[in-house]
């Protein structure tokens, strides 16, 4: 192996953001959730982690960049991670005696995330998924993005379902190795490529309550939590497939919104109570109750994960409605600007009985993040290192 060569794959990560929420873990080593979760994952185009892997003779030891920042790389999530894939690398070189040695090289990781970094918007999804995908280019691994999916996993489980584009399902499992609680395809993005989504970005600050301790505690002390995991989510688990399946907005809606609301039940019924929605949050359901009822049919679904911020998801045939009402509303914040945001016309007026609602959003929105479903991690030259 030629000295000092340094050997490099990099790759793109989307966001997910799922409609069936994955809350609580049955094995907090594993990342091994209590329910399974599905996901729309949205489009690189507008939000996305880059990231590049690098090994060489000349590292002297594993380093981990974001945004610029040296992190800690010696997590045990990220350790998991690592170990995983140097494991799937050594045997390819055991059984190829002429591929060059890379699993024992210290390993150069470079991050980018085109967003607000835990913000509650999926990062440590886009982050781990990306991690994984790039080293597993760097070595050539032949595994599959399911098999890549159960290594994400370890890193943030809703890592796991950003190694596929489109609808995106995660199965719980039931092996205690975790080796069955993996990511699957529900449907690509070119089956449903309609759905859209707008993010109502109402705070960029890091959340105090982390997912991973959020629902531990939930798990802990809610007696809500055990019928939402044993009853509520495999129900709705079959029906949100049947929704996407089927194309069935109204279904996807209905399903996605009393799932978000569940899940916050369950914090709420935590002791002490977690409050990741705030006035903000709920202004913005009042929005959406209301474009829906002016509209006389569900045009636009709201979903919260561990923070403030609102995902609405609505069909590109009532973009006039549901994203023009939010630019009549926030047409002042930044993101409207580029080519989602620039065919957007602002909508008529909102009715009078929400407008305290109304200056709420105003108050607490400091940006939008126009954006819809999209494809898997791509593969790309465009190196960071
Ligand atoms: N590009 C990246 N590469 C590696 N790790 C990352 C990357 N981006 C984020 N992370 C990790 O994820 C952590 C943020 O995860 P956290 O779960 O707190 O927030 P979030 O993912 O934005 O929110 P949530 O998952 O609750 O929606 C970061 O502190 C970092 O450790
Ligand atoms: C509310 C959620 O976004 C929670 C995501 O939790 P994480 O995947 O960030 O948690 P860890 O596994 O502890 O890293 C719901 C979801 O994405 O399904």
């Amino acid at each position: 192996m030629a000295d000092g060569k340094v050997y490099r794959a990099s790759t793109f990560a989307p966001v997910n953001i799922a409609v069936i929420k994955y809350w609580g873990k049955r094995d907090t080593k594993l990342n091994l959730p209590t329910n399974s979760s599905l996901s729309v994952t949205l489009s690189q185009d507008d939000l996305r982690t880059h990231t590049t892997a690098s090994c060489s003779t000349s590292f002297t030891s594993d380093t981990l960049t974001l945004n610029g920042q040296p992190q800690d790389i010696s997590t045990p999530r990220t350790q998991a991670c690592l170990r995983e894939l140097r494991q799937l690398r050594k045997h390819l070189e055991s059984k190829d005696t002429s591929l060059p040695q890379l699993a024992s090289l210290s390993l150069k990781i470079v991050s980018e995330n085109n967003f607000p970094t835990a913000a509650g918007l999926a990062s440590s999804a886009a982050g781990f998924a990306a991690l994984v995908r790039s080293i597993a280019n760097l070595y050539a691994l032949p595994a599959s993005p399911t098999e890549l999916s159960r290594i994400a996993r370890q890193g943030s489980g809703s890592a796991c379902r950003s190694l596929f584009g489109g609808y995106v399902g995660w199965n719980h499992g039931s092996a205690a190795d975790g080796s069955d609680s993996v990511a699957y395809e529900v449907a690509p993005a070119e089956h449903w490529p309609e759905m859209r989504a707008v993010i109502l970005v109402a705070s960029a600050e890091k959340k105090d309550v982390s997912s991973t301790a959020g629902m531990q505690a939930t798990v802990g002390t809610s007696a809500l939590f055990k019928a939402r995991a044993e009853t509520i989510v495999p129900q709705r688990m079959k029906e949100m497939e049947d929704a996407i399946r089927g194309k069935d907005f109204e279904k996807f809606a209905s399903l996605t919104t009393r799932d978000s609301n569940s899940f916050h039940a369950t914090c709420l019924d935590t002791d002490p109570p977690i409050f990741y929605m705030n006035d903000t949050s709920r202004a913005a359901v009042r929005v959406c109750q209301a474009i829906n009822e002016t509209a006389g049919r569900t045009v636009c679904a709201y979903t919260f994960d561990a923070g403030p911020n609102a995902v609405v998801y609505y069909l590109a045939a009532d973009e006039a409605v549901v994203a023009g009402t939010f630019r009549g509303i926030l047409g002042e914040k930044t993101g409207w600007e580029g080519s989602r945001g620039e065919k957007v016309e602002k909508a008529g007026q909102v009715p009078e009985n929400i407008a305290g609602s109304v200056d709420t959003l105003q108050k607490g929105i400091s940006r939008v993040i126009l954006t819809g479903v999209g494809d898997g991690p791509r593969k790309t030259e465009e190196h960071l290192c």
